[in-house]
């Protein structure tokens, strides 16, 4: 009896660690497969690069066939582009994808946040004879778009849980007879998945020929592989199969081979012409700032940082680690005089929703938030993005910071970062596949102080790289960076480590810091290695982990999961001092004050200031509440007030014809009284030559920049 009680438990033991074996086995083989494809993506990588070494840079790879030739619509799509849309000029690629989708190619776009891929469907659907349906994952999303074109006079509606019954009444007398005035119908994937009559009307719209292209926006649902996959997206497989002549085009910002190849066969495209565009964002200023150990220093230099760049009440977006991190970050701030308001997922939706809407009307500056608050941010004029706390992994901080200058215009990323943050990430994402890899991906390029920071996404995303011009710390600072040896003090890391192992201890990377702190002062004199600050010999220790000679290991807790640093795979010649190990230090000790050029922006002049208010009026007017962007956008304010038009033909040249009809009298009547005012041409007759047009390395990107600190 007590042996068979024995024999079972040791069964139960021999399974769980079975068990555990068998997990640790999947994620090394998943780890091994992502490594396959990330090894052809670099051989690949290598061979393009060697080939355009000393030829112009193509980064956007634009199908075989030529899209940018002339089309029999390319005067009506010139003139809708700018009359209607109010948009001088095609970005990299719009133009190309709009020529492929008006042919009745099925198409997928890949195409950076911020780089115009609503006008790549929406264009079409305006030019296309009958009804295009955009399907949309969130509510929130597809109410500004609904919003932003209604503003435009284009006739867009949504059909979504929300939309009331005389509307919806309206939508399906129209699919079904044709008869009322829609152009775009945008859904959420639920109505695809689970209306048959939303299907039945849909099939008799495109039985009379009435259905004109069909859009699938954040496409990157669709796949488990995507960071944000919705089960519902997995079933729009069905439209290709119900409606095969119906050109569909698929858009994602989502860069991954893996993710492209899964949403071609979901969406049953397998044909269809697919469109790269380049990972850049020549206008996002990338830093990495030390960031104090104490709470308060850190949200004094922030406040520092908006009040001082950004007085003009320009938005912007602080991400947390945590819930309670937001609401005391937030708090702070608004003690210091900036409006902030946090945003996370304890919130109820109708809360959340009120934030982001304040926010988005540009009644308060700055939303703490989680990742929670995440996809449905549609706001093009947020001119910067700070990181209290590093990101997960590259893809996360990518798309996160992303969301910074989606109209084009320089703005700002600050990642805050000291190498004691990397075991409060590392303690939540262990347990994920590559989580930890994800997570060393982005603590490398915290740690790096010399590589350019838009390098590192070229290289994440597997894209030849470009000059960044400046538009990094790194490659904007002057100061001079040192290689010191720290060889010897790596030793004794390595060392303490190995005598606490033995005696069966542990250390936290903070434990571990001081141990060494007080092994180093007790060698005294006799040393004659660089004494190295506390946050220094964290970035040793940090580095060590990424070089595998240290790593970390986790153990649960009842509340929580600890992080210790134990012996890693590659210990033993750094304990012989056989490997020399470097540190890169700032040869000045203070944090690099490097800042964008076309970030700072000042006081905006009178007239800009005139012009942002006139368009909040308008935006909060009328029936047709909108946001002040969509009446005016940053661009065109900068435009407006460098050219000062005063007449109706005037004002069309800049703002197009639709937004000259609906807002013309009030702007005119606003730049007639400035200009008379005396505080017009007198005051601002440098504005011409101050605001001036600067081109990035991407000609598509005209960056307005206004340059008081010249
Ligand atoms: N050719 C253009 N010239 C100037 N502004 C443009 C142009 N095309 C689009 N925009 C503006 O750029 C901003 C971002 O466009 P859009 O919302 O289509 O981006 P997106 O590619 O869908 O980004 P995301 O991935 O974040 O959804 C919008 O304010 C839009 O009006
Ligand atoms: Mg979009």
């Amino acid at each position: 009896m007590e042996d068979e009680e024995n024999i079972e438990g040791e069964l139960l033991l021999v399974e769980s660690q079975l068990h555990d074996i068998q997990g640790q086995i999947k994620t090394l083989l998943d780890r091994q497969e992502e490594l396959y494809e990330r090894q052809a993506q670099l051989k690949a990588l290598l061979e393009a690069s060697k080939l355009t070494r000393n030829t112009t840079i193509n980064t956007s790879s634009v199908a075989p066939e030529d899209w940018s030739g002339s089309f029999p619509w390319d005067l009506e799509a010139d003139d809708t582009r700018f009359n209607i849309f109010g948009i001088s000029s095609y970005r990299s690629n719009q133009r190309e994808i709009i020529n492929a989708v008006m042919s009745g190619r099925d198409v997928l776009v890949i195409m950076a946040a911020g780089g115009g891929k609503s006008l790549c469907y929406q264009l079409p659907a305006v030019l296309r004879d009958g009804i295009a349906l955009v399907v949309s994952p969130l509510l929130s999303l597809i109410q500004d778009q609904v919003m932003g074109l209604s503003a435009l006079g284009i006739p867009a509606y949504m059909l979504t849980s929300t939309t009331n019954k005389e509307v919806e009444k309206f939508i399906y007398k129209t699919l079904d007879k044709g008869e009322g005035e829609l152009k775009i119908l945008y859904v959420t994937p639920e109505k695809i998945s689970k209306s048959k009559r939303f299907m039945s009307k849909l099939e008799k719209c495109h039985h009379a020929g009435r259905l004109s292209l069909i859009a699938i926006d954040e496409a990157h649902c669709c796949s488990q592989w995507g960071h944000d996959f919705r089960p519902d997206y997995k079933n729009l497989g069905i439209l290709k199969i119900q409606f095969p002549s119906v050109p569909m085009i698929a858009l994602t910002a989502t860069a991954t081979s893996k993710v492209q190849m899964d949403l071609m066969e979901m969406l049953h495209i397998p044909r269809c012409i697919k469109f790269v565009s380049t990972v850049n964002r020549p206008n996002l200023f990338y830093k990495v700032s030390e960031k104090s150990p104490v709470g308060k220093v850190v949200i004094d230099e922030i406040t520092k940082f908006i009040s001082e760049s950004y007085p003009n009440n320009e938005s912007g977006i602080i991400y947390c680690f945590s819930r309670k991190e937001c609401e005391q970050v937030a708090k702070e701030l608004r003690e210091r005089g900036i409006s902030a308001d946090y945003y996370h997922a304890d919130m109820d939706i109708v809360n959340r929703e009120k934030i982001h809407m304040r926010w988005s009307k540009g009644k308060s500056q700055v939303i703490v938030g989680t990742v929670a608050f995440g996809m449905g941010i549609n706001k093009p004029d947020v001119r910067f993005v700070i990181h209290h706390s590093l990101s997960k992994s590259m893809e996360t901080y990518y798309q996160e910071s992303g969301r910074a200058g989606r109209d084009g215009l320089p703005s700002e990323c600050i990642l805050y970062y000291r190498p004691g943050d990397v075991p409060r990430q590392s303690s939540m994402v262990f347990y994920e596949n590559c989580g930890l890899q994800n997570l060393y991906d982005i603590v490398r390029y915290c740690q790096s102080k010399r590589s350019c920071r838009h390098g590192a996404f070229f290289r994440h995303f597997g894209e030849v790289p470009q000059d960044c011009n400046g538009m990094c710390d790194n490659c904007a600072s002057t100061i001079e960076q040192k290689d010191i040896d720290v060889t010897y003090h790596t030793k004794i890391i390595v060392s303490l480590l190995h005598d606490m192992q033995l005696n069966d201890q542990r250390a936290t990377l903070l434990q571990l810091v001081d141990k060494f702190k007080s092994k180093w002062k007790g060698l005294g004199s006799f040393n004659e290695a660089v004494d190295l600050r506390k946050e220094e010999v964290e970035q040793l220790i940090v580095n060590l982990i990424l070089d595998n000679v240290l790593k970390e290991e986790f153990q649960h807790t009842a509340y929580s999961t600890n992080a210790y640093v134990t012996l890693g795979a590659l210990w033993k010649p750094a304990l012989q001092g056989n490997r020399v190990v470097k540190l890169e230090i700032a040869i000045a000790s203070k944090d690099r004050d490097v800042r964008s050029k076309g970030a700072k922006r000042g006081r905006m002049s009178d007239l800009e200031a005139k012009l942002d208010e006139l368009r909040r009026d308008l935006s909060s007017t009328g029936s047709d509440a909108i946001f002040p962007h969509a009446v005016l956008t940053a661009q065109q304010i900068s435009l407006l007030s460098s050219q000062k038009p005063t007449t109706p033909a005037e004002l069309e040249k800049v703002i197009g014809k639709v937004k000259t009809r609906k807002y013309g009298s009030k702007i005119i009547e606003l730049m007639r009284s400035h200009d008379n005012s005396g505080s017009g041409r007198g005051k601002e007759a440098g504005d011409e030559h101050r605001a001036k047009k600067i081109k990035t390395k991407d000609e598509d990107v005209v960056c307005v920049e206004s340059s008081e600190e010249e």
